[in-house]
């Protein structure tokens, strides 16, 4: 049985999915020393932020097939070094989104009314009504940095209460953020202008420091700037400078540079800052949806199948995967087989995704087909996470094509490998809902099911041929379970493909090869 450790605090609805198909280890608070001496013997890890997977963890997960992040972001996990391990890691890209989004308009009223010093003050005994006189939101600005899933919820509601919105995002158009009631403005005027700024976007290079005195210096002295999204986006020293000396109204912090926060000005602050230790996530419901989500990828992973949201396959979405499924099971196999015939050291590989495959969605095909061409060398260490990275490190040449207009089958699938046996070539195509055919090899027209042991030959087309290569194989007590000729014309070149029981026995395709009229032989494994 599959082990699963759990090292964050992850919902009991994940722990018991998991448990259909794993051993489960919860073990919360380790230290990275602990974590590494243990990794080594888990199939799978599952955490929130406060693990940190690091390369070295990735390394001695010798095991690891997935890492899942019950959440959005996956800041704390190396993952260009799970890809290179060929680890898929998956996450929750919206199981919190309401959460994250509700914490941050929380956090706008909370600092407008300084909710948390007037409670605090009334729990300790007092019941002063002057001090904390606050600001109303209503026909205020708000802006929004970064209009993804969160920030867009965030928008709506601040519209409703009222709120002008501004927003600044490069990556959605004007007609977005209009459908969302944002007018899209430049990062400098969204400073000048905002009374509120909120922040949802992504820790990167760009974004890190995005808030630092420069910027702070452009904002109003009243703005409030709230962050729910990532510690770093913040310069914390500046910001506690920006508010001690009075250049900016207020902060309301979510999210730290170093977490769990360590010493820092900004605990020294009063009423104008509020913080929270990482809450954005922390509802009963988000916790349930993501610890569902990312367990269920876990399990499907551990069974052998495509997870819906893995961050490192792109192009993997859960409407892809659907619509895909079946053909992604021939590419692996057309990949697989093609690489056997054209030998080793394949060079260069065709693809071309033919009839209803003929579209940019079907890209994860490439993937699949590149596992199943890596597949004799690499056998399980290649996945769709590592296909392509590991393709490229081995040289080989990709060139996909797209051909809407061959529509023999409702969609086909044509791959060529030039390699040490040559340049060979197979198509094949799905009968009824997900049955493998292949429909071409080496130019020839054929129909049968791909099997685990195949002898393809290319001989002339002429009497005779059939009974001696039966009499042959039989002779080295082979059995063939089913045998077709493909060729273009009477008595020209001809390709046959037979399906037999076992592996050929050592030295029979020399044999074969000798049979007059055969020309090449080849023996795969599937
Ligand atoms: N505090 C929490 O507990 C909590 C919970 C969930 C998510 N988050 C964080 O919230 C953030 C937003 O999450 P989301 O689910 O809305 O993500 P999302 O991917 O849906 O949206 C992010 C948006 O940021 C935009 N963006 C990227 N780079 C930008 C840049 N340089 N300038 C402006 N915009 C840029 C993108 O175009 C995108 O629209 C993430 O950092 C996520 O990790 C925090
Ligand atoms: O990226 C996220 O999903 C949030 O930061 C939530 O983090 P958490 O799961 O540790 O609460």
């Amino acid at each position: 049985m599959s082990k699963v450790l759990v090292s964050d605090s992850i919902d009991q609805a994940g722990i018991d999915i998991l448990s259909q198909v794993a051993t489960v280890d919860v073990k919360i608070g380790l230290k990275p020393a602990q974590l590494l001496e243990i990794i080594g013997e888990y199939d799978a890890l599952m955490i929130r932020s406060s693990t940190r997977v690091t390369q070295e963890i990735i390394e001695a997960g010798t095991q690891l097939k997935i890492i899942g992040r019950a959440g959005v972001g996956v800041d704390n996990v190396d993952v260009p070094a799970a890809t290179r391990r060929g680890i898929v890691v998956v996450n929750s890209p919206e199981g919190n989104t309401i959460a994250a989004a509700e914490h941050a308009l929380a956090m706008i009223l909370a600092l407008s009314r300084h909710i948390p010093d007037a409670n605090a003050s009334v729990k300790r005994g007092a019941w002063d009504r002057n001090s904390f006189v606050g600001a109303e939101v209503y026909k205020k600005t708000l802006g929004v940095v970064g209009l993804g899933k969160i920030g867009s919820h965030v928008a709506a509601v601040a519209k409703t209460m009222g709120m002008k919105l501004l927003a600044y995002d490069p990556f959605i158009s004007t007609e977005r953020a209009e459908q969302i009631g944002c007018q899209l403005v430049e990062l400098d005027l969204l400073f000048q202008q905002a009374d509120y700024i909120t922040l949802h976007i992504p820790k990167t290079p760009e974004t890190t420091h995005l808030i630092n005195a420069t910027t702070l210096a452009k904002m109003k002295p009243t703005a409030r700037i709230i962050n729910c999204a990532r510690g770093g986006i913040i310069d914390e020293v500046a910001l506690a400078a920006a508010l001690k000396a009075g250049k900016i109204g207020g902060a309301a912090l979510d999210v730290f540079e170093s977490e769990p926060l360590g010493e820092s000005e900004l605990r020294s602050l009063g009423k104008e800052v509020i913080l929270t230790p990482h809450l954005g996530a922390s509802t009963a419901e988000a916790q349930v949806n993501v610890a569902i989500d990312v367990a269920e990828q876990i399990r499907d992973v551990l069974l052998g199948l495509p997870a819906r949201s893995a961050v490192n396959i792109p192009g993997l979405g859960p409407d892809v995967l659907e619509e895909l499924k079946p053909y992604m099971q021939l590419a692996e196999t057309l990949g697989n087989l093609v690489g056997q015939l054209a030998g080793g050291r394949v060079e260069v590989l065709n693809i071309r995704l033919q009839g209803e495959l003929a579209t940019n969605k079907s890209q994860p095909l490439v993937v699949a087909a590149l596992k199943g061409l890596l597949y004799q060398a690499l056998r399980e260490r290649v996945n769709y996470v590592n296909a392509s990275i590991e393709a490229k490190e081995r040289g080989i040449r990709v060139i996909e094509t797209r051909d809407a207009s061959i529509r023999d089958y409702a969609g086909t699938l044509h791959l060529e490998a030039t390699g040490t046996l040559g340049t060979h070539s197979v198509t094949g195509a799905l009968l009824g809902e997900r049955e493998i055919h292949l429909t071409d090899v080496d130019g020839f027209p054929i129909n049968v099911p791909p099997s685990k042991y195949m002898l393809f030959t290319l001989h002339r087309d002429m009497p005779g041929i059939i009974g001696k290569l039966g009499s042959l194989l039989g002779s080295f007590n082979v059995n063939i379970a089913s045998m077709q000729v493909g060729r273009k014309i009477v008595r020209g070149d001809a390709v046959m493909a037979l399906s037999i029981d076992d592996p050929l026995p050592e030295g029979i395709l020399d044999e074969i090869i000798k049979v007059p009229g055969i020309r090449d032989a080849y023996t795969v494994t599937l």
